[in-house]
């Protein structure tokens, strides 16, 4: 059962090139704005600085944009009350938690816990990363498992989970389910 007196959120799974972007920002877009966009990306190199130039340009002004590679539950925390927020994505913000080296439970856990205890719309946005072989390497494996045990603990305390493949929505967890 939906609680009514608490604002929806969305989780959208896919892999990478499955729509799950341009899903998400559907999503906020059909809410009253203004939109926050939390970007969880860091510029590394030439190709991923143009391609977030080309996403902010194809976002436009009716979006506030928010940088937060790592204090994500603060930035969602800190948006303006009421306001919809799309954080894209929750995957590169674990690995930005993870190389960084901080306590990953206590990040997720308060991650958690702010999804749960939310005052605005959310669709969060996270990559479904493991249904290819086991990595070979340990760091690989690690990263897979926190990042299936986040969706797991973020789908418990959302509305709806969409699973987006080859561009189609599959909602995996509706609001009457
Ligand atoms: N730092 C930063 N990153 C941004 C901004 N806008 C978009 N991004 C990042 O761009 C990424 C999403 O774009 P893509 O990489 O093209 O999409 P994708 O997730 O691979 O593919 P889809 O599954 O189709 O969405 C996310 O990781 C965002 O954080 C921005 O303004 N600033």
């Amino acid at each position: 059962m939906q609680d009514t007196a608490r604002p929806t959120a969305h989780l959208v799974l896919g892999g990478a090139r499955s729509g799950k972007s341009r899903h998400a920002e559907a999503l906020v877009r059909a809410m009253p704005g203004p939109w926050i966009y939390v970007a969880t990306a860091e510029a590394r190199d030439d190709e991923m600085a143009e391609r977030i130039a080309r996403h902010r340009q194809e976002r436009g002004p009716q979006w506030h944009t928010v940088e937060a590679p790592r204090a994500l539950a603060e930035a969602i925390e800190t948006a303006p009350e009421g306001a919809p927020v799309l954080v894209d994505c929750l995957t590169l913000w674990l690995t930005n938690v993870m190389l960084a080296d901080e306590d990953v439970e206590a990040a997720c856990r308060q991650l958690v816990e702010t999804v749960a205890s939310r005052r605005r719309p959310l669709v969060l946005v996270a990559n479904e990363v493991g249904f290819g072989i086991v990595p070979d390497n340990a760091l690989a494996r690690r990263f897979r498992d926190h990042a299936g045990l986040l969706n797991q603990r973020l789908a418990a305390v959302v509305d709806e989970v969409i699973l987006m493949v080859a561009g189609l929505p599959l909602t995996v967890k509706g609001p009457t389910q």
